[in-house]
């Protein structure tokens, strides 16, 4: 993979106008290859396994983590995205630890994505693997290909929710669990 994509990332130096054969580029193809090799390490792995461990609910009260924080790259331009995830559920039998929370918005986060999929994802994820009664995953980002190029507008910033489960149902809740998001 190294020998095919190396030239890949020269040829994208030189086509922006450098020359990858300079003093300081020299190493850049593979460094590149590196740090993306980093952005996606989500890749190859079922973020939802994170949600594997469990342990019994005493009750049916709401568990909430705000402002995990993540960097995404954007399908379209391979550009980061970046931002905030706030993940909610109402438990049934099991709760997970907190920190698998936030292993799971690294898992969808580190790939190229849409901010859509991502936030459907991880609400998927708990109200599927916890068994939830129900899940909120509210995430707000912005992004670098609306920030630097095209539109140009960097101060935009985009919320996405995915909605499952009783917080359908019951509005009062969902209210309730979304003033909290809010702080
Ligand atoms: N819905 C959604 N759109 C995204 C996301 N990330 C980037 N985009 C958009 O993807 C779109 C791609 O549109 P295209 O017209 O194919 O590409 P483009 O010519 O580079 O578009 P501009 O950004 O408007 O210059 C753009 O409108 C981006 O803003 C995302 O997470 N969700
Ligand atoms: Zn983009």
């Amino acid at each position: 993979m190294k020998e095919r994509i190396l030239p890949a990332f020269k040829r994208l130096i030189e086509i922006c106008g450098d020359d990858p054969s300079r003093e300081g580029m020299e190493e850049t193809p593979f460094r590149a290859l590196k740090a993306f090799l980093e952005y996606t390490k989500g890749y190859g792995t079922d973020p939802a396994d994170h949600l594997a461990t469990t342990f019994p609910a005493q009750n049916q009260d709401l568990v909430l983590i705000r402002d995990i924080e993540f960097f995404s790259l954007c399908e379209h331009h391979l550009a980061p995205f970046y931002g905030k995830c706030h993940v909610a559920y109402i438990p049934k039998q099991r709760i997970t630890g907190l920190s698998k929370l936030a292993r799971v918005v690294e898992g969808y986060a580190r790939r190229f994505q849409v901010q859509e999929r991502m936030t459907e994802q991880i609400a998927d994820a708990v109200m599927d693997r916890l068994d939830a009664q129900g899940a909120i995953c509210v995430i707000e980002a912005r992004h670098m290909c609306m920030a630097m190029r095209g539109v140009a507008k960097p101060d935009a910033v985009t919320t996405t929710s995915a909605i499952r489960g009783i917080y359908h149902d019951d509005s009062d809740l969902r209210m309730e669990t979304m003033n909290l998001i809010k702080g």
